[in-house]
């Protein structure tokens, strides 16, 4: 640890003391710790990787005095004091504004607990070549990191020019209730935005008129049943015809109604998406943990799956070991979905063993309802993909990384708390 000024460049004549200091090896300089003071800042080199014990007492002195002044630390690698394998801080810790993680992303640094004394995550290639990287690299069994600069290579469904409205993703939208009318807005807002080119709700008449103010050419399975669908909870009395249909997302603010198998059954024998998310796990949630896993190991179609992280504990209460990609990739495997388990890092697993993680986030724009965009907007890009023939887990990455993209961009734009709802209308416009 040291301190200098924020202009000097990192030379090796800096180096030096620092190296000295904590190998015992004195020069005048190092005799006494840096003063934690602002305008100066401090890179944090002291232990890095693999750390398993708390900081001595002097340091862990000196971190709480540091992180009491606000001074500004980068830290090498990984910040001392934390626990780079489970992504905890082991006592006392140096908050860092930035880490350079060397050669490789350490997973503990994504964790929630570990995300405010790393700050800014970077990446330092040092020239690791790629078949070192390789020979450590179980692709089955580690998360694969991705930024947003990774949307440039991830698959995207191109509908061809000469397909029309329906050759572009037809998409049935069971969401909202008298209670949450804002999620189906919500949702549609995503749907819209992802470019699908029918985009069909099924609600009642309430939920009906609210989303039809902002999105007229989105039409309602509903509208002729008599009597009405109920504008309570959304209990099943008939389900429209899903083969009219490419993929099915069941769930934003639907309220809470018990599962009933037989309700269920259509959805499990729908061929096409079945994007589950909020109360649709939920619903789904509240059978026993076995009984769930056995619904959607027996769905005919590809399954994806959008919890934060209360809504997977619900419906998967015994996947609870390790970190979120860990338990996000369990739940896959054992229910042969794809998992998309958001949170402040979040992390896709499919079933065949192959899991993402995004390495960023944007804490401001995590409010209420953005959860409910991003399903919409994962169900359409599902929906077209369905379409296309093409589709794969990687549509999920990016529909993940293209709503966090834009969240991002909004912030760097002066928005510092975007909302929901424009982000999903940014989301909309990079679509274009
Ligand atoms: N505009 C809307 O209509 C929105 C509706 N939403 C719907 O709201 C329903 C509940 O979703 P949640 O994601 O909140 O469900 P959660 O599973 O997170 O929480 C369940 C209940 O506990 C409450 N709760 C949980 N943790 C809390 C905390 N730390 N502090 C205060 N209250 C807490 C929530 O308000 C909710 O009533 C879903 O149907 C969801 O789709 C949300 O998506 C937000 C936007
Ligand atoms: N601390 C955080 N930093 C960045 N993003 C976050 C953080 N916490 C949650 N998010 C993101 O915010 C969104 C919240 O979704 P969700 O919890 O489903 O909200 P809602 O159900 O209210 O729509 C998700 O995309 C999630 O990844």
């Amino acid at each position: 640890m040291w301190r200098f000024g924020v202009r000097l460049p990192v030379t090796s004549r800096l180096l030096l003391p620092i190296y000295s200091t904590w190998t015992g090896w004195t020069c005048p300089a190092c005799r006494s710790p840096p003063p934690p003071g602002q305008g100066q800042l401090w890179i944090d080199a002291l232990f890095g990787l693999g750390q398993s014990r708390p900081l001595p007492a002097p340091l862990a002195a000196l971190a709480h005095e540091a992180r009491l002044a606000g001074q500004c630390i980068w830290a090498v690698d990984v910040p001392s004091g934390l626990d780079d394998h489970h992504g905890r801080p082991l006592g006392a810790c140096f908050y860092s504004q930035r880490t350079f993680c060397l050669g490789l992303y350490k997973r503990g640094l994504l964790q929630s607990d570990a995300l405010a004394a790393v700050g800014q995550l970077e990446r330092l290639d040092f020239g690791v070549p790629n078949w070192v990287l390789d020979m450590v690299q179980q692709p089955e069994s580690l998360p694969r990191g991705v930024t947003t600069a990774d949307r440039t290579t991830a698959p995207w469904p191109e509908p061809p020019s000469a397909a029309d409205k329906y050759g572009r993703g037809r998409l049935l939208l069971l969401a909202g209730s008298q209670r949450y009318p804002g999620a189906a807005v919500l949702a549609t807002a995503g749907a819209d935005a992802s470019g699908a080119g029918a985009v069909t709700l099924y609600v009642g008449p309430d939920v009906a008129r609210r989303v039809s103010d902002g999105y007229p050419h989105v039409l309602n399975a509903a509208a002729a049943l008599s009597p009405p669908l109920e504008s309570g909870p959304l209990v099943w009395r008939q389900l429209p015809d899903l083969t009219r249909h490419d993929a099915v997302l069941l769930g934003p603010g639907m309220d809470y109604a018990p599962f009933v198998a037989h309700a269920w059954e259509p959805l499990q024998k729908f061929a096409g998406l079945l994007v589950l998310d909020a109360d649709g796990l939920n619903r789904l949630a509240a059978t026993p943990e076995s009984e769930a896993v056995a619904w959607l190991q027996g769905r005919c179609g590809p399954t994806w799956i959008t919890p934060h992280i209360r809504e997977f504990d619900r419906l998967f209460p015994n996947c609870c070991h390790g970190d979120h990609a860990e338990r996000a990739a369990a739940a896959a495997r054992a229910a042969g979905i794809t998992v998309l388990l958001k949170g402040p890092r979040t992390a896709v697993a499919a079933a065949d063993g192959r899991c993402w993680q995004l390495l960023e986030g944007v804490p401001t724009a995590a409010r209420a309802g953005l959860g409910d965009v991003l399903a919409g907007f994962a169900a359409g890009r599902g929906a077209m993909a369905v379409a296309t023939g093409d589709l794969d887990h990687g549509q999920l990455v990016r529909a993940a990384l293209d709503h966090l993209h834009a969240a991002r961009q909004l912030v760097e734009g002066g928005w510092r708390q975007p909302s929901p709802p424009m982000v999903a209308e940014h989301l909309r416009q990079q679509g274009e």
